[in-house]
């Protein structure tokens, strides 16, 4: 498989990084553009072999898959650059803007093609480090390439193939999400500071216990709330902290945040 990636900032930067430094293809099999220099000479000191053009229909070229890793306001812009390019029956494109639904995409490329197969997909920041909870749907594709533009995300952390209407739901849930959860870590680590703790030993201390509730999470397969009552002594300190949060608001802050992402 050839993977030609259009921007190479964030998301298009991670995913090339993450897919060489996981041995899950060559750098050599990727191609990546953007109209920076720099960009591309990071990426190339990252990944020897990687092919780099600020051309973006230079890298459309003899590949199976297209991701269109730019701002959503530049995909028709890109579009209209490469689709001349496209081999529709054969390529696939996969865009990552979020927000830009299939249904725009397509009506995008309809004047250069009557047939075409797209991909949505929503990653997060983590990608960097092979762990981005991702999303994927899609619009005229087989179980085949389905699969295969699954593989490619599961090689950056794990992917979920959903329908089309809850992608705003679990963009918010989870690409936006990765800010909310460092949010928190900001918020202990300064309450941590307040409470006399070094800041770097309170970030410190804030990670590991973050790690060990999601393993407590994972190994028991609990509901959160049955962790939260074992460590709630009745009269406790823990009660009146969580009590002393939620009169601040804490749950009705993390949902109106996340319905104010999904309905953005
Ligand atoms: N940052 C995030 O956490 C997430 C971003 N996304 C989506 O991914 C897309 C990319 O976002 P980021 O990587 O964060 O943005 P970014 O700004 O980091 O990267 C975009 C890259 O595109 C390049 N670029 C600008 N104009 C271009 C053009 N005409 N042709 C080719 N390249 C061009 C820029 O130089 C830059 O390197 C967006 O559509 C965003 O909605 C989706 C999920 C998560
Ligand atoms: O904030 C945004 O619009 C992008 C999409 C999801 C995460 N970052």
């Amino acid at each position: 498989m050839k993977i030609g990636i259009i921007g190479g900032g964030n998301m298009g930067g991670s995913i090339a990084r993450g897919l060489v430094r996981s041995g899950f293809m060559p750098a050599s099999d990727i191609a990546v553009s953007s109209p920076r220099n720099v960009t591309l000479d990071a990426l190339s000191a990252d990944c020897p072999g990687l092919q780099v053009s600020t051309d973006n229909s230079t890298v459309v070229q003899g590949v199976d898959v297209i991701m269109l890793a730019v701002k959503p306001w530049l995909i028709g812009k890109v579009l209209d650059e490469i689709a001349p390019r496209v081999a529709f029956r054969e390529q696939i494109i996969v865009s990552l803007a979020a927000g830009v639904s299939l249904s725009d995409i397509d009506a995008m490329l309809h004047r250069y093609s009557s047939s075409r197969t797209l991909f949505r997909a929503i990653p997060n920041t983590a990608m960097l480090v092979g762990s981005s909870m991702t999303f994927l749907c899609s619009d005229n594709a087989t179980p085949q390439q389905v699969d295969m533009v699954k593989s490619i995300f599961d090689a950056l952390g794990t992917a979920a193939v959903i329908e089309e209407r809850l992608m705003g739901a679990a963009t918010a849930l989870c690409s936006c999400g990765i800010a909310y959860a460092m949010r928190y870590v900001r918020a202990a680590t300064e309450g941590g500071v307040e409470l006399g703790i070094y800041p770097h030993k309170a970030k410190e201390y804030v990670l590991a216990t973050l790690r060990g509730a999601v393993e407590l999470l994972e190994a028991t397969g609990n509901n959160p709330e049955v962790e939260i009552d074992k460590v709630t002594t009745p009269g406790g300190i823990t009660i009146k902290g969580l009590n002393a949060m939620e009169a601040h608001g804490f749950t009705t802050a993390v949902i109106e945040g996340l319905k104010a992402s999904s309905n953005g």
